[in-house]
């Protein structure tokens, strides 16, 4: 039973007065009723009821199960990073042997000129360590006292002050004469007994203790052999001071009187080459909007733009940002030594290191199983990503390069000496139609050989792999195919339709196939990158865009959205882009700098020596020029031999040629035995029923019919001319 005096202010539904109700104690002060009549008077309505709390908005923090000691934590790594990554190891320990090293050499060329200066200041030295001892002797340092005290005319104090100098000085007396005698009987000593090296040693001693004590302090002996850059450390005044600069009025609010201010859950700490902040912006402040004004943040924090990079933090929360403030400028900053610049083999199924993020550790990216998009604003790096990543490609001998440099400026032409199907500029668009129509060809049968191979248990899952891209006899090596300023295919009035349909087959359905497409655009719209082909990339390489349109199209819807801007990228900001791999979230990388044509062309040429020696050249780089939809039917056995033929081997056997060919072009040389090849050599003028000597399956040497290499070369460069010249 419950009294109301008054007409509470919410009252909860009551039903019928006298009945059984629920009764709500509110956390409201009770307002006087306006209408008082009725209610107020007397003793009010009688409910009858129990006392129910309210349900509460704010929870207790809840306490969870288990030990009260197990708590949710974030534990900070043991090892700093860079002692954990070997790359990054390496590069400290190399510093470190470097700094040593130069110090070293430093000083070492400049010791006769540390010689001569201490033997300039000897007689300084020689002064003041006498000066020094004659102080120490006559109790110098209470002189000031004693003079304190004959001014105060305090004669007790002074007496009792110069009685207790002249006993320190009779002590000191004695000390010093001690010593001394015992200087000149070492002295006598060792000249005496000491050897000449040692004796030499302690007067060189003796003259660089002295020089340096002469020294004037702000001249020291040795001269600096490195001048250490200073770097301001991040603090979070820095910080605020910088966010606050920004003009964002959320920011200014929380930092105004009785705002939220601004939080740092975690203390700013070095992390890498650089000082890493995490911060908790104002309610409603997103870290994109931090990341729009990155030049206005970097005036703020007084670093050039290239040091500052504001990241979101999608781990935690929206309102999250990762501010990490480089020691140098990421465009200026040096790499280390990309891995594949003298040339390595390559296994294009393995990650292989495309460039650096900001912290200046390589990023790896795995092309197989995946199709690539390049888009920037002109002059950014676009071409030089798509040439590294054709060139990462050309490092492993079995992939088949198509190479299609639309811009027609040459940028790919390092890649010829390797590349499979060469294209340069606009004017032979039907070829390049051609070469790409083949290509679907192949997708199409790869898609049904694979599926045979799957139901063989060869391919689980559904997909190559490594192993059925190293049997030749299947032919699913991995196919690249690399597009510079891909628009001019797809805007083409007559072939656009064409290509852009074979273009998003073989972006849909290539990769599971062993076929790797890659098109880099300078007009990141729906006509230079139809959406079938922007929606259906894997990976996604943006450098500087100007608008969210263009970001996104590259990177992928909503990318803006979630801050991840390549619109923040300045003019200067060459080779640096966002990197979007499968799967992984977005980073930002420099491609490999100094990546030029010259140094692509020694990768290039060491492409072609792992080609050479795996027999794997074909088409344009071995000078086969596709000149119709006809040539691809054309007869290609010489270009086929040479193909599998490494430069190496002079004279070759029928036999083992014959079954290279095999695996080569199954379809056609399948079926073929070693005396077929003598017959179809013969219309070419080349014999091929010679002895050569080899060594057969058990290792014996025997004579076998063949044929000489040289003799093919001929042929093909005799008929390369003839075509030329007709
Ligand atoms: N990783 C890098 N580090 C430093 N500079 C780079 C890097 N990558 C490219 N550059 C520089 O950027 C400039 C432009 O490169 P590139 O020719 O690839 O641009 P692009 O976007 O293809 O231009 P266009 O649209 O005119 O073809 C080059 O001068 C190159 O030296």
């Amino acid at each position: 039973m419950t009294t109301h005096d008054h007409e509470p202010q919410h009252t909860p539904e009551v039903t019928e007065p006298d009945t059984e109700a629920q009764v709500f104690h509110l956390p409201v002060e009770r307002a006087e009723p306006a209408d008082t009549a009725g209610a107020g008077e007397g003793e009010g309505e009688v409910i009858e009821g129990e006392i129910v709390e309210p349900p509460q908005v704010d929870q207790p923090e809840p306490r969870g199960t288990g030990s009260a000691l197990a708590r949710t934590e974030k534990r900070e790594p043991i090892l700093p990073s860079w002692a954990k990554d070997s790359q990054e190891f390496a590069d400290t320990a190399r510093w470190a042997l470097g700094y040593a090293g130069h110090t070293a050499g430093f000083h070492a060329v400049r010791c006769p000129v540390y010689i001569a200066r201490i033997i300039a200041r000897v007689p300084q030295g020689t002064l003041r360590l006498l000066r020094g001892l004659a102080r120490w002797l006559t109790d110098a340092e209470g002189r000031p006292v004693r003079n304190a005290a004959a001014r105060r005319e305090d004669a007790t104090e002074y007496l009792k002050l110069s009685t207790q100098r002249d006993g320190r000085i009779r002590s000191r007396a004695v000390l010093t004469a001690g010593l001394g005698a015992a200087g000149i009987a070492a002295f006598l000593l060792g000249r005496a007994m000491l050897p000449e090296l040692v004796q030499w040693s302690i007067v060189a001693a003796a003259i660089g203790g002295l020089g340096w004590l002469g020294a004037p302090a702000d001249k020291p002996i040795a001269s600096r052999a490195i001048e250490a850059t200073r770097v301001p450390k991040l603090t979070s005044d820095a910080v605020t001071r910088a966010l606050a600069a920004l003009g964002i009025s959320q920011i200014n609010q929380a930092m105004g009187k009785g705002g939220e201010g601004i939080g740092y859950p975690r203390p700013i700490s070095r992390d890498g080459k650089g000082w890493r902040a995490d911060i908790d912006l104002p309610h409603g402040v997103t870290p994109g909007d931090i990341m729009d004004r990155r030049e206005k943040l970097a005036s703020g924090l007084r670093r050039p733009t290239g040091c500052v990079w504001p990241e979101s933090d999608n781990a935690e929360h929206a309102g999250r940002l990762v501010l990490w403030v480089g020691d140098q400028d990421m465009r200026k900053a040096k790499q280390s030594a990309w891995a594949l610049r003298k040339g390595v083999q390559v296994d294009l199924f393995q990650p292989q290191p495309f460039g650096t993020d900001q912290r200046g550790r390589w990023v790896d990216l795995r092309l197989m199983f995946t199709s690539v998009a390049i888009g920037a604003i002109p002059r950014m790096g676009k071409t030089f990503a798509l040439r590294e990543l054709l060139l990462i490609a050309a490092l492993d001998p079995r992939a088949e390069l198509h190479t299609y440099d639309l811009k027609g400026t040459g940028d790919l032409d390092p890649l010829e000496k390797v590349t499979h199907a060469h294209g340069v500029g606009d004017d032979d668009l039907d070829l390049h139609l051609a070469d790409m129509r083949a290509v679907r060809t192949e997708l199409r049968r790869r898609a049904k050989l694979i599926r045979q191979l799957a139901k063989q248990g060869l391919a689980p899952e559904n997909k190559v792999t490594p192993e059925l891209a190293s049997t030749k006899s299947l032919g699913l090596h991995p196919i690249v195919i690399g597009v510079d300023e891909c628009q001019v295919w797809f805007e083409h009035a007559k072939y656009g339709e064409e290509f852009e349909e074979i273009c998003t087959d073989l972006v849909k359905r290539g990769p599971a196939l062993g076929i790797i497409i890659m098109l880099a655009t300078q007009r990141p719209d729906a006509k230079s990158l139809p959406t079938g082909i922007s929606a259906n990339v894997s990976t996604r390489f943006c450098l500087k865009v100007q608008g969210q349109t263009e970001n996104d199209m590259v990177l992928g819807t909503s990318k803006y959205k979630q801050g991840v801007r390549a619109t923040t990228f300045a003019w200067a900001d060459k080779g640096i882009g966002y990197l979007v791999g499968e799967g992984s979230d977005a980073q930002i990388v420099r491609t490999v700098a100094g990546l030029d044509g010259p140094a692509a062309e020694k990768v290039a040429a060491y492409a072609r020596h792992l080609r050479e020696q795996a027999g794997t050249l074909s088409g344009h780089a071995i000078g086969e020029t596709v000149t119709s939809d006809e040539d691809h039917r054309r007869d290609t056995l010489l270009d086929d031999i040479l193909a599998v033929t490494p430069e190496t081997e002079a004279k070759v056997w029928n036999e083992t040629t014959v079954a290279r060919l095999a695996e080569l072009r199954p379809e056609v040389y399948g079926s073929w035995e070693a005396d077929q090849l003598s017959a179809a050599l013969k219309p070419h003028g080349i014999r091929a029923n010679r002895q050569v000597w080899g060594t057969d399956e058990s290792g014996e040497g025997r004579n076998r019919r063949g044929f000489h290499r040289d003799d093919i070369t001929k042929t093909v460069t005799e008929r390369d001319r003839g075509r030329e010249a007709s």
